[in-house]
């Protein structure tokens, strides 16, 4: 299968894009040939898919159900009561219904953890979507539990690797470690390296859940997981890390640890502002996710990329923190390199994970610096979009699924979640 992208706005100029199977196999001019399908770029410009490095996919259901509550009374009153009823048919729709907004707003590739995954793998699988799945494990310091969730954990991890599909693969998701005992975080970290796979983790995210370890542990959080191993010999990608103390930055730093950075959810449950500005001094590597639609609400990077871009100038009042290349590298670059995927860039032996966007549209023009205009104008509405390799939505419309379908099955699944 060879799609032929003509004339199209990439990497700063104009030409041709050459797809193969799922690789970008040449960039420049290249003549058309019968066999291949063609896509006429000339109104558009090319961009690699977003990458999504911290949601919980299926969550789009419990949209706009809890607002404006802090992250403990959130999960314990309302979020956790409803994920009690959740089942793999619900999972199921929840996930397509992200799928479809995703693919929409840009978004190839995301990072999940959750419950009920032979759900959400197989709307992944229909979806033509990317994903890296966890199962989310939770302990709350119980042996029995413990128990269970390891087990679950690995039957999950063989059950997506047994998929065989190049598109989806298994991590590991403790919680976080105000849910997940040590026992259970030292056996994920054997699991990681047994199985050489991502660890998923929950960190920092507010002022309570630190008071709690320090508490219970005497020590801040990544200090005391540092001291047991946990990041040791593994990739781990951290979500949130909002308040951290230097010695904090230190670990993640020598650990090579990947940080998610979640500003809108962070925003709206009032934890507080990561220190993003101090990871980017100490070249740690800096990702973007939107958190599940509890607590955003929508799935859309494009509105974390601006997000991302203007909210440290406002907390150092220096215009010139987070540039906007920078913020659109967490989206793209440093995602893929998180998630070890060969993506979020344009280029020849690339996976073929990319995104046109049509430029007649008020909020792109006129066309003066296109790279400005993405993070601090657009609203995220792409054209087509080109996951490894195959057309998954084309001038709007999405190849793949039965969009009225889902938004159907979504208010049915929604019933059931609140009755
Ligand atoms: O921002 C968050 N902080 C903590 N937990 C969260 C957040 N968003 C979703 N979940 C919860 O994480 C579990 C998935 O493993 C789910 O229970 C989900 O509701
Ligand atoms: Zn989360």
């Amino acid at each position: 299968m060879l799609i032929l992208i003509k004339n199209v706005y990439v990497n700063g100029k104009r030409q041709d894009i050459l797809i193969e199977d799922n690789i970008i196999k040449k960039i420049g001019e290249i003549k058309k040939e019968e066999e291949m399908e063609i896509i006429d770029g000339t109104k558009k410009i090319a961009i690699p898919g977003l990458i999504n490095t911290h949601t919980h996919i299926p969550m789009t259901l419990f949209r706009g159900v809890a607002d404006d509550l802090p992250l403990m009374e959130w999960l314990n009153n309302h979020i956790w009561k409803m994920e009690a009823k959740l089942n793999e048919e619900i999972v199921y729709w929840g996930t397509l219904l992200g799928c479809v907004e995703m693919i929409k707003t840009g978004t190839t590739t995301f990072n999940d953890m959750y419950f009920f995954l032979e759900g959400i793998a197989k709307a992944v699988d229909e979806s033509g979507m990317r994903a890296v799945l966890a199962y989310g494990m939770i302990d709350l310091f119980d042996e029995e539990k413990r128990e269970k969730e390891i087990k679950n954990a690995e039957k999950y991890i063989n059950y997506i690797k047994d998929l065989n599909n190049r598109r989806i693969t298994p991590a590991l998701g403790p919680h976080a470690p105000y849910t997940c005992s040590k026992e259970l975080l030292l056996e994920v970290n054997k699991l990681a390296k047994k199985y050489k796979i991502p660890i998923h983790i929950h960190m920092n995210e507010t002022l309570d859940e630190i008071k709690m370890i320090k508490e219970k542990f005497g020590k801040e959080p990544f200090l005391y997981l540092n001291e047991f191993g946990f990041f040791d010999g593994v990739d781990v990608i951290a979500a949130h890390c909002v308040h951290l103390s230097e010695e904090e930055i230190k670990i993640i730093k020598e650990k090579n640890i990947s940080v998610s950075h979640n500003p809108i959810s962070n925003l709206k449950l009032a934890s507080g502002i990561a220190p993003i500005p101090k990871l980017l001094n100490e070249g740690i590597n800096t990702t973007l996710g939107t958190d599940g639609c509890g607590s955003n609400n929508n799935l859309n990077l494009f509105e974390e990329i601006k997000c991302s871009a203007i909210l440290h100038k406002g907390t150092t009042l220096d215009p010139t923190i987070v540039k906007a290349e920078e913020a659109f590298n967490f989206a793209t670059k440093n995602g893929a390199k998180a998630l070890n995927v060969k993506a979020g860039d344009i280029r020849e032996g690339y996976l073929a994970d990319l995104v046109l966007i049509n430029v007649n549209k008020p909020q792109l023009r006129p066309i003066s610096n296109i790279k400005s205009h993405l993070v601090y104008s657009f609203n995220g509405c792409v054209d087509d979009v080109i996951i490894d390799g195959k057309i998954v939505m084309r001038e709007g419309d999405i190849i793949t699924l039965d969009e009225e379908e889902i938004y159907e099955k979504a208010e049915e699944m929604y019933a059931i979640l609140s009755a």
